[in-house]
């Protein structure tokens, strides 16, 4: 099996030394990732275990045809990615591999084999050629976007799984990519606001604050036509309370490692895109909103 991996940073680059030991697989990366790990491999350290990897890696793509092409840049580049390489498309199916709301639809601009995915998985760097993976919240979920399963789709998972990343598939992903969305929408910006780890947000003035990120999503799901596993809003809280945040109670959100490390976040793929869906729908969303502006500042300020 042949796979491209576009934007390979944190994840991407993890995910290529976890691959590529089943499957043939380049990743394009900025320059000087791709010279320190053509210096000294590529440094996993983590719960996927320790090890120094090597693969193919470069600036660009070379030639010939692929069976995936997995894009896993911030949700910002997915446009310019796709004007990038588009040319390279083809028939392979493009993966999603990404956090936010809207980056399957960029992608189908340009294809019609579209791979959404889930990842749930924390990848920190640790340098130009190193990521540490800190913490598990579940299966890297796959299916066709945005619903059904097919061959293309079951056959990533299991290469996935074969190579020690614990996968399925859905045959909705649209909705898992949402309820993630929201995961991310209620905990990401307000850990990276108030410097404190997930744990620390199920207490009760965050709770609060969390609980109106939900209800403002859930109302636009509604109007979005996208059903969620969590039926209701309330549903959605009680399943972020006792089984998403317990596992990573103790993770600082990526958006506030973002923060520290100069880096834009993509709070606007995020609430944004609910404050978004909402003026298309005449839904208010003030406290995203409120949430949008609170992340920009805070990038301002560093
Ligand atoms: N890190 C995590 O724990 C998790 C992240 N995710 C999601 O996965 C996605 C990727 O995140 P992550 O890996 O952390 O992000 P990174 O910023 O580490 O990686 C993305 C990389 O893509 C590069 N890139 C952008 N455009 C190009 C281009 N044209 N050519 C080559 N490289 C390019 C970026 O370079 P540059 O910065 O110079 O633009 C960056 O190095 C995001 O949507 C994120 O939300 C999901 C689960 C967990
Ligand atoms: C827990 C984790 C790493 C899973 O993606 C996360 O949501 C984040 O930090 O953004």
């Amino acid at each position: 099996m042949r796979i491209l991996i576009l934007g390979a940073g944190a994840v991407g680059l993890t995910v290529a030394a976890m691959l590529s030991e089943h499957a043939e697989v380049y990743a394009v990366c900025r320059k000087r990732y791709a010279d320190a790990i053509s210096a000294d491999g590529f440094v996993m350290t983590g719960i996927w275990g320790e090890k120094t990897c090597r693969f193919p890696c470069g600036e660009s793509a070379p030639a010939g045809s692929w069976d995936y092409i997995i894009i896993s840049t911030k949700s910002a580049a997915t446009r310019e990615i796709c004007e990038k390489y588009h040319h390279l498309f083809g028939d392979a199916e493009i993966v999603s591999l990404q956090n936010g709301i809207g980056n399957e639809e960029i992608i189908g601009e340009y294809t019609s084999h579209v791979i959404g995915a889930m990842i749930i998985t924390g990848f920190e760097w640790r340098g130009d050629n190193a990521v540490f993976v800190s913490v598990d919240g579940g299966k890297t979920m796959f299916g066709r976007f945005p619903k059904g399963t097919d061959d293309a789709a079951r056959k990533l998972s299991v290469l996935f799984n074969a190579s020690g990343i614990r996968s399925d598939v859905s045959s909705d992903i649209k909705s898992v990519v949402w309820s993630k969305a929201f995961y991310s929408c209620s905990l990401n910006p307000l850990g990276a606001v108030m410097e404190c780890p997930y744990g620390e947000l199920r207490k009760a003035p965050a709770w609060n604050i969390i609980t109106n990120i939900v209800s403002e999503a859930f109302a636009i799901s509604k109007a979005e036509g996208v059903e969620l596993p969590q039926k209701s809003a309330s549903a959605y809280l009680d399943f972020l309370m006792q089984e998403k945040i317990p596992p990573t109670a103790k993770h600082y959100s990526s958006m506030y490692q973002d923060i520290i490390s100069g880096r834009l976040t993509e709070v606007d793929y995020m609430n944004g895109a609910i404050v978004k869906l909402g003026r298309k729908h005449g839904i208010a969303t003030p406290v995203n909103e409120m949430m949008v502006n609170l992340t920009h500042f805070k990038e301002e300020l560093r």
